[in-house]
């Protein structure tokens, strides 16, 4: 089993994951850099740990790696996940560059999504619940009520975009963006985002119990315009840029309301002990491999 190495030199408990055009945190005190081994393999690089003036440590890993060498289907998220589980992390805020599906999402907005539809194809590893250890976590509410409200406070600090909530976001495999009779009919489903990146993060991130939000900023407006040009990585990366200032800029300003629910325990309400009940195999069933790989993440859940 895999050891917590990092956990015993700092504790953590709250971690950004910056997407396609956001690789490092900014305006925030170096402290160290940490790269744990999990029973998942190694996280997409190694993760940051900053300070901020009141002396908080966030952790911040970039989901593609720095340099962007990772495709949306390659992101080892399980790793990620564990990884900063291993550092004590209790609430992830996720960034993601998402095409937008509705008119009034317009590029450069900023969207906190509510629901989530999957139309990832199966060849994400997408549990940690696996040979021989079964648990179902719930996921009708995929992100954190808790951590939505702290965001959206302090929605005033976007220039040049409004802020929007409870929107559905749709995933894709990729990396090829859609086709139109695809982005239609995603429009049909009743998404109003799309990208390749929420998914399995989030899912992995409830089965750890750790609470998650993304927060996506629209690029584009995929390809379901008629006479438009449809999306390229040219126009997301223009956006990505104009983005990023907000982007920074956001976190520096939800850190304090990140602080306050994370030590009051309010982002732990409905999630912490939830994978203890969600595990079906009887006791004599379970396989010990599965048990000893997840106590790394949940410590003496499973174990007879
Ligand atoms: C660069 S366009 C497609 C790419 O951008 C998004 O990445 P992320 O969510 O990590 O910001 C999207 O999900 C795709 O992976
Ligand atoms: N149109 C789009 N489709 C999927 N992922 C995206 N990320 C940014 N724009 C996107």
């Amino acid at each position: 089993m895999a050891a917590h190495p990092a956990s015993r030199l700092f504790t953590v408990k709250i971690a950004v994951i910056g997407g396609s055009g956001l690789y490092n945190l900014e305006g925030l005190e170096f402290v160290a850099e940490v790269n744990p081994d999990t029973p998942w393999g190694k996280a997409s690089d190694a993760i940051t740990i900053a300070k901020t003036a009141s002396g908080l440590h966030i952790a911040f890993l970039a989901r593609h790696g720095r340099g962007h060498y990772l495709t949306p289907s390659e992101v080892p998220a399980r790793a990620n996940i564990a990884a900063l589980k291993s550092l004590g992390v209790e609430a992830i805020i996720a960034y993601s560059a998402v095409g937008s599906l509705r008119e009034e999402l317009k590029p450069r907005d900023f969207v906190l999504p509510s629901q989530i539809i999957d139309r990832t194809k199966g060849i994400r590893p997408s549990t940690f619940f696996e040979d021989g250890l079964v648990a179902h976590a719930m996921f009708a509410d995929p992100f954190s009520a808790v951590l939505e409200q702290v965001i959206w406070e302090q929605r005033g600090v976007i220039e040049g975009g409004d802020f929007h909530r409870a929107k559905t976001l749709i995933c894709m495999e990729g990396p090829q963006f859609s086709t139109r009779a695809e982005s239609h009919m995603y429009r049909s489903f009743g998404a109003d985002l799309i990208n390749m990146s929420v998914l399995p993060e989030a899912k992995l991130a409830r089965e750890a119990e750790i609470a998650y939000q993304m927060i996506c900023m629209s690029t584009d407006y995929d390809c379901w315009k008629e006479h438009e040009v449809a999306v390229t990585v040219e126009a997301v990366v223009a956006n990505l840029k104009a983005n990023s200032n907000n982007a920074q800029r956001l976190l520096a300003a939800i850190l304090p309301g990140l602080e306050r629910v994370v030590e009051s325990g309010e982002v732990h309400e409905g999630l912490k002990g939830s994978m203890r009940f969600a595990c079906m195999t009887a006791p004599e069933k379970r396989s010990v491999e599965a048990v000893n790989k997840l106590e790394f993440l949940l410590p003496g859940y499973y174990t007879v």
